[in-house]
């Protein structure tokens, strides 16, 4: 038996595995751009038009990506992007994942600045809410909830992306880049301090991202450093109500940002007071 058909280096066969996604059946396409793991290219594969993450190496150990992977492709949900499945064979592996046409809602809002309604802002919310509540039930923690991480489809839905993937992106890059600018302006008092993720701090983050969304993009304190921002809001400052943002629905923005993570509301509750506005 020649020693390469016996794998030595993972303990079981990945072809059998229903999560692997065959490397020839994958014709890779255009660049879609460039995240924390490495490039996402479009791609076709069985018909459909999807979309490819290359993980790089150092970005997550291979047995990390792997049993990652199984849990994420059990996911579903119509408002969280679909994981179809995994190319570990390939180096880099990669994650085959459904394709969301209309990019980032971040962008899409900036680029469509005075063209939505309050009433498709509210849906957008509405929509990263029950992929949200989702979660909460199977205690999934999405750890960097913002605009910039969930996605458009081609028919304008909005769903969650990346949950949980903060978790792999090495401590150096996310520390620093919470040191830096990134998450800190979506990060509830108790991460920036103790660095204690729960769904009550997904909450928070998700209060910030109605914020963005009425704010059809705009950065949260804009003018303001991270340290600036962590001053105020222990002073009690918070984000000020966006112009197109009704009273009401402000009002739930400030329940997201209580002090303590117990007197906010669960994403079940928010995702039953938004339908209801
Ligand atoms: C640790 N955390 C929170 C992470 C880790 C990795 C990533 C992210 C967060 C979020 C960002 N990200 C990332 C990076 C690169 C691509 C994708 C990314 C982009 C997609 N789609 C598109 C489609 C179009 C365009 C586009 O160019 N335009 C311009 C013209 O008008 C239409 C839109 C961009 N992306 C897509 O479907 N997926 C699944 C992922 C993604 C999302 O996946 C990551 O890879």
């Amino acid at each position: 038996i020649s020693h390469n058909s016996i794998s030595t280096n993972s303990s079981f066969n990945h072809n059998e595995a229903r999560w692997e996604v065959d490397p020839e059946e994958l014709v890779l396409g255009e660049e879609l751009g460039s995240g924390q793991f490495g490039m996402v290219l479009e791609a076709r594969w069985r018909e459909k038009r999807v979309a490819v993450k290359m993980v790089k190496e150092e970005a997550m150990s291979e047995d990390e990506f792997i049993e990652e992977a199984q849990v994420l492709t059990k996911l579903s949900h119509c408002k969280l992007v679909k994981l179809y499945g995994v190319c570990s064979q390939r180096n880099p592996p990669c994650l085959v994942l459904e394709l969301m046409e209309n990019g980032c809602l971040s962008d899409y809002l900036r680029a469509r600045k005075g063209q939505l309604s309050p009433a498709t802002l509210l849906v957008m919310c509405l929509d990263v809410s029950e992929a949200m509540a989702y979660l909460e039930s199977l205690k999934i923690i999405h750890r960097d909830l913002a605009a910039r991480n969930c996605l458009v489809s081609k028919n304008n839905e909005v769903k969650v992306s990346d949950f949980g993937m903060a978790r792999y992106v090495p401590d150096d890059l996310y520390t620093c880049s919470m040191g830096s600018k990134f998450s800190i302006k979506w990060s509830a008092p108790e991460v920036i301090k103790y660095s204690k993720f729960s769904s009550k701090s997904d909450i928070w983050s998700f209060g910030v991202l109605m914020w963005e969304v009425f704010s059809e993009g705009r950065m949260p304190y804009e003018h303001n450093t991270n340290t600036e921002v962590v001053e105020a809001l222990a002073t009690g400052l918070r984000l000020l109500r966006p112009r197109l943002a009704p009273d009401a629905l402000y009002l739930l923005m400030e329940g997201c940002w209580r002090q303590k993570p117990g007197d906010r509301p669960s994403f079940a509750v928010l995702l039953h007071e938004l339908a209801s506005l």
